[in-house]
């Protein structure tokens, strides 16, 4: 009897728990996003924009709206590698296996090269984008994706659409709703959401459920809109009945 009223008491009142994947190139402003939410939603002061360093690996954020938990997987679009075939080029041309003993000195070079490119296009053909491809260890969990776009950098928005594509097409993030965020709208360049909607074509958009909002992390513009929809999209998902059958089919979390 009691664990009848428990799990009746339960039901009624505890919190569902999303995991939404927070996922972008570099520098498109995701960690900015998730520490204001942090500090609009939650008792946690987020981190002021010059304290927030690049993402190498994840960032967590969890904030509480109405009846919602959501549990923010932030991860870094970062860190380029070196081309296996650069590195070895490098090792056996230049140095005959002498000039680079290991990866991590082979990577520090990389590093240095990429600090003196930047500023400059970042898609030279000898790096790949190491930190991207993490990503996926994190799909098969996520009830949704959120994904930012630099709105005010257009010379980056070829690497966005690709990078976006390819996380369309997993078939573990199959049904995932998308907010696709056009974020920085504080800079004077930035596109709006319908510009960048139309300058991305996404044909694979069709069977999914998907917005793009207008946003920025600075001022905290949209913010409020993507989250309202983001809850309302998830609960009465497909994809949230499918994780909750996954998960031993307890309605919500305690
Ligand atoms: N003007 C403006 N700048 C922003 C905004 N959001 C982020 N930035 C700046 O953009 C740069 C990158 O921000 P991050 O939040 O570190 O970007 P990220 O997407 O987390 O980057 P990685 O961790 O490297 O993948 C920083 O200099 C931020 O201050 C914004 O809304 N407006
Ligand atoms: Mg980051």
């Amino acid at each position: 009897m009691f664990s009848l009223f428990y799990g009746f008491w339960k039901y009624m009142f505890s919190k569902t728990e999303f995991h939404v994947l927070i996922l972008g190139i570099d520098k498109a402003g995701k960690t900015t996003l998730l520490e204001k939410l942090k500090s609009q939603y939650s008792n946690v002061e987020g981190l002021p924009p010059d304290r927030i360093v690049p993402t190498v690996g994840l960032n967590i954020g969890r904030i509480e709206v109405s009846n919602s938990k959501l549990v923010f997987w932030d991860l870094g679009g970062q860190y380029l590698l070196l081309e296996p075939w650069v590195f070895r080029m490098f090792t056996t041309v230049l140095g005959n296996g002498r000039m680079f003993s290991s990866t991590v000195e082979a990577n520090c070079l990389c590093f240095s090269m990429f600090v003196l490119c930047d500023g400059l296009d970042q898609n030279f053909f000898f790096f790949q984008p190491g930190l991207r491809s993490i990503w996926e260890k994190y799909y098969e969990e996520a009830h949704a994706v959120v994904y930012v776009i630099d709105a005010a950098c257009t010379s980056r928005f070829e690497d966005s659409k690709s990078a976006l594509e390819k996380v369309l097409r997993h078939e573990d993030l199959q049904g995932a709703p998308l907010l696709i965020l056009a974020n920085k709208q504080d800079l004077p360049d930035a596109v709006s959401a319908e510009e960048l909607a139309r300058y991305l074509d996404l044909k694979k958009l069709d069977e999914r459920v998907y917005m793009f909002e207008a946003v920025s992390g600075y001022d905290g513009m949209g913010i409020k809109e993507s989250l309202e929809w983001l809850i309302e999209v998830m609960e009465r998902s497909k994809r949230t009945e499918m994780l909750r059958a996954r998960a031993g089919a307890a309605p919500a979390s305690a």
